[in-house]
């Protein structure tokens, strides 16, 4: 084995050992092909319940690619090819008698570019409930609703004009509705793909608050570009290089004394 190789696998097996929490969520050995090109390489992770992990590293480094394995977004790309294991709850998510729309519905996903359906504000959180059977009448739909947008933080802003378009509400705001309609089918999971990205400083703020507030009911994945994000609302924190991760810790100590030099030399802005 060479040097790298067994620092990683050491750094990885101390991680698991102060997790901070229950693992949720688990992976071992996963690897990741589009067509030739091995995007991901023996990748080896445990994530606590209810808590933020979040995945940093340089541009193409493979956050994005092991995010999108943990509700097999992967699937949905033909030449993306899987290998390795991941547990949600022991439960093998590649088992192939599994039902990935229901996987989706436990493990849900939260996008770049907020991307509300172009229906109203009411239609965007009630359409993954009605199709899942969630609601058996009009009252609890309402219920559903205002749950949802009340722990997005986004009830008091949208309460009187439900009827009205997601679309028209601002960047943050729409954010916030998609974390509303995540959330309205009683996921276990978010996953979060550089939520932030497309916001402005006073949104960013507030997601990041409400990604506080959600992980007392959630576990949290989040790729982030900014390392101040991932410090703000992260317990723990992963660093990718080049399709392996590097390092796994506690937050502060992945920020404060990383063990390995690229986790280093990526904090300190020495790439990147
Ligand atoms: N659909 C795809 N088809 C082919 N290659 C892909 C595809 N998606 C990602 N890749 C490749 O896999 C590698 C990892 O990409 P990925 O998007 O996961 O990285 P990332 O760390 O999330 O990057 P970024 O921070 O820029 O979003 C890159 O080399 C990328 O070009």
């Amino acid at each position: 084995m060479d040097a790298n190789v067994n620092a990683q696998t050491q750094t990885q097996g101390a991680a698991s050992a102060d997790l901070g929490g229950d693992p949720k969520i688990v992976a071992r050995n996963v690897n990741v092909y589009y067509g030739e090109k091995h995007a991901l390489k023996d990748v080896s992770i445990d994530m606590a319940e209810r808590s933020v992990t979040a995945f940093i590293g340089p541009s193409g480094c493979g956050k994005s690619t092991f995010l999108r394995c943990i509700n097999r977004m992967n699937d949905t790309i033909s030449i993306c090819r899987v290998t390795g294991k991941i547990t949600i709850d022991d439960y093998d998510i590649y088992d192939p008698s599994l039902d990935v729309v229901q996987l989706r519905a436990r493990v849900g996903m939260v996008f770049q570019k907020p991307n509300p359906f172009p229906k109203s504000i009411y239609e965007n959180v009630a359409y993954g409930p009605r199709i899942h059977g969630l609601a058996r009448s009009k009252a609890e739909m309402d219920e559903i609703v205002e749950d949802s947008l009340r722990k997005a933080s986004l009830w008091n802003e949208v309460k009187d004009r439900l009827n009205d378009g997601g679309t028209g509400l601002s960047g943050g705001q729409q954010q916030r509705l998609c974390i509303a309609r995540a959330i309205a089918v009683s996921p276990e999971v978010i996953l979060m793909d550089e939520p932030c990205s497309a916001l402005d400083p006073i949104a960013t703020a507030k997601i990041e608050e409400l990604i506080d507030e959600l992980r007392q009911n959630f576990t949290i994945v989040i790729v982030t570009h900014s390392m101040q994000q991932a410090a703000r609302v992260s317990q723990r924190t992963a660093f990718f290089h080049l399709g392996v991760i590097v390092e796994t810790g506690p937050t502060e100590q992945i920020f404060t004394s990383p063990n390995d030099r690229r986790t280093q030399d990526y904090i300190t802005g020495r790439f990147g």
